[in-house]
């Protein structure tokens, strides 16, 4: 289960070779769009990387390559449900448009089911926190037009970006609108100490799960009150280990606050964030956690099999919960 996965963070070393052999003249090199095992960035530096994979990727040819490639290397990775988010981006230089990227974002979900790829998708339209209140509100329009013409595949919003740029107030009317309309909401809270304000604030929206909230509890400057907040309504949290320890806004592994979180049995569900940039995969994520918190095969199951549970298509969580039962014989005796 793969609930937290920006698509141009997703994009493999394999991928990133065949958009620089389309771009030659740009010199980009692979070092500069990924962040490789042992190397730590600020998270300033870590979002000059998008800038550098945005150039790559502007044209509808490369998003649908881009997508086609991501849905199937997580195939490849055993995730059988995946939930995609991506910024819908316009560039004048090629003529792509916000709703041609959504637009060939879906016709890739769309081929790969029809290849046969063993992997459900659905899309979250994220707004990037960056483009302010106004461009918020028009990706929301988008993001209604597309969850009522895709037959379901649109399942909800995201709110993404540099978090240390603007404050959610700006965005609170475009996320209630989001919700009334009926689009899920995953909101990147707290994945930096100064946001504090902000989250008590979109906390109260409510979002149907949160990604990061890194500073939500009260030993890392956080308070009880957002916690509270986030246990009242039970509100899952996407959790990236390596994305957190490689941007340094978490210190190590053995210091992430997945481990707050999953003693007290509140729902978490580990996530890549961006496999291609983190130089990750979701079963890595998992091997991490298992490893770092000493977890057993079981624990690991388990976590996946919740994970099942917070997914913004209900419709889909009996087949996967029926999917589950099935593999979970042929992967390990419990
Ligand atoms: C810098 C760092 C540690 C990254 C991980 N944490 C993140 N926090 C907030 N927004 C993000 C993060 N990773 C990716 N994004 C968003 O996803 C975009 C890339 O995917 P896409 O173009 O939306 O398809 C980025 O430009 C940014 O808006
Ligand atoms: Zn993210």
């Amino acid at each position: 289960m793969e609930l937290h996965a920006h698509l141009n963070g997703s994009v493999s070393f394999s991928t990133i070779e065949k958009l620089v052999a389309r771009k030659p003249h740009l010199n980009i090199e692979h070092g500069m769009t990924a962040i490789r095992s042992g190397q730590r960035r600020t998270l300033d530096e870590c979002f000059q990387v998008f800038k550098v994979i945005h150039q790559l990727v502007d044209t509808e040819e490369d998003i649908l390559m881009v997508a086609k490639d991501v849905i199937r290397e997580f195939a490849a990775d055993g995730v059988k449900y995946l939930e995609l988010r991506s910024t819908p981006r316009k560039e004048k230089t090629t003529g792509m448009t916000k709703r041609r990227y959504v637009e060939t974002v879906i016709e890739a979900i769309r081929q790969c089911k029809n290849e046969g790829v063993d992997i459900e998708v659905r899309f979250l339209v994220a707004v990037d926190r960056r483009n302010g209140a106004e461009v918020a509100m028009e990706t929301v329009k988008l993001a209604e037009d597309f969850m009522l013409s895709t037959g379901g595949l649109v399942v909800g919003l995201d709110l993404s970006g540099d978090p240390t740029v603007g404050h959610g107030r700006d965005f609170l009317p475009a996320l209630q609108k989001a919700k009334n309309c009926g689009l899920k909401l995953s909101l990147h809270l707290s994945e930096v100490p100064s946001q504090a304000d902000e989250s008590e604030l979109l906390l109260n929206i409510p979002p149907d799960r949160i990604g990061h909230g890194t500073f939500l509890h009260p030993e890392v400057g956080g308070s009880q009150s957002l916690v509270d907040k986030v246990r009242k309504h039970n509100t899952p949290l996407e959790l990236c280990l390596t994305s957190n320890v490689k941007g340094q806004t978490v210190s190590s592994y053995s210091q992430h606050h997945f481990l707050y979180w999953y003693q007290m049995g509140h729902p978490s569900v580990i996530c890549t964030d961006d496999k291609g940039v983190f130089c990750t995969d979701l079963s890595q994520e998992y091997q991490l956690a298992a490893s770092t918190f000493n977890l057993s095969q079981e624990d690991m199951w388990t976590l996946s099999h919740k994970a099942i549970d917070c997914t913004f298509a209900p419709d889909l969580q009996q087949q996967l919960h029926q999917k589950w039962l099935e593999l979970q014989p042929t992967l390990f005796q419990l």
